[in-house]
């Protein structure tokens, strides 16, 4: 049968990010995308034109309709916004008993507005982080969350220590954001005490539109296959190399990525992604 994947996201009416990407994610990796949405943006490649939060009943009531009847395997979440729907999203995980949570700690677009209010990021360490299977911070979020600059690789492991600290299970620290113009590098810590890192070359390009969603879209729809975590992440780094090394070059800005690319560039990602 095939599996169920879940994404409480904000919406992205560019297509490139958001519930648009990870519904996209989650049929090209084979599985069924579920939905419930937290936000309106109007937004599209230049950067975000507005923000209007759904209803706190509304959201509840979109998760309840998922939860109860179609049980996703894996659930992901993104642009959350407020500290009053962290606080709900928290508490129907611990409802539903939700196994497999990605948490993709969106807070700022790319442009730079903002996705989630200041005030929400302690609810969003104290009720949401300690029930992640996996959380996938880019740099600023992880400086964010642990509380510190990053600059070196030491300042990445000791942030992943103190955001396993806060109770994931994981942490993917991404380093789109780095400054090094040859490689993406990026590092997962687990809780058990292993770490590796994932490698791929950079791709000069603007077209980074959502990467952060995709890839986390695609560790959720793998750990709804049921792949072990560390499988679960290259998919996420694969996909992603595929989407930005294809993009499609649309809008006039920060185009998104080619959701559409991995299913077709698979065999060669595997020789090009790097693990150790
Ligand atoms: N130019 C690039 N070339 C190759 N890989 C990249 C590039 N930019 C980002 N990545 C990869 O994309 C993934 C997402 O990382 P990134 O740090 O961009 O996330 P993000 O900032 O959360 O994205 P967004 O906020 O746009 O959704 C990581 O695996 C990162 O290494
Ligand atoms: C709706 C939405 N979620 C997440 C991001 C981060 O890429 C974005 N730009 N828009």
């Amino acid at each position: 049968m095939v599996k169920i994947a879940m994404t409480i996201a904000g919406s992205d009416s560019g297509g490139g990010a958001g519930i648009q990407a990870d519904l996209k994610t989650f049929q090209e990796l084979g599985t069924f995308g579920t939905s419930a949405i937290t936000a309106i943006t109007a937004q599209n490649t230049l950067g975000v034109h507005g923000v209007q939060p759904i209803d706190i009943d509304m959201i509840e009531s979109q998760i309840d309709a998922v939860m109860t009847d179609l049980r996703p395997d894996a659930v992901k979440t993104g642009m959350l916004f407020s500290a009053e729907i962290i606080q709900i999203v928290a508490e129907k995980f611990k409802q539903y008993n939700v196994q497999n949570i990605v948490i993709d700690p969106v807070m700022i677009a790319k442009g730079g507005a903002s996705l989630l209010q200041q005030e929400a990021v302690d609810a969003l360490k104290k009720e949401l982080v300690p029930l992640a299977t996996i959380i996938t911070p880019n740099i600023p979020e992880a400086e964010v969350l642990a509380n510190m600059e990053i600059v070196t690789e030491d300042d990445i492991a000791a942030a992943a220590e103190r955001i396993l600290a806060l109770g994931a299970k994981g942490v993917w620290m991404k380093g789109g954001h780095s400054k090094d113009p040859e490689f993406a590098k990026d590092f997962v810590f687990l809780q058990d005490g292993t770490s590796f890192s994932m490698t791929s070359k950079r791709i000069d390009t603007d077209n980074t539109h959502g990467t952060g969603c995709t890839s986390s879209a695609a560790v959720t729809a793998s750990l709804a296959k049921g792949m072990s975590l560390k499988d679960a992440l290259i998919v996420g780094k694969s996909f992603i190399q595929a989407a930005i090394e294809e993009d499609l070059q649309l809008g006039s800005g920060h185009g998104p990525t080619n959701h559409g690319a991995y299913r077709y560039v698979q065999d060669r990602m595997e020789k090009e992604i790097h693990v150790e």
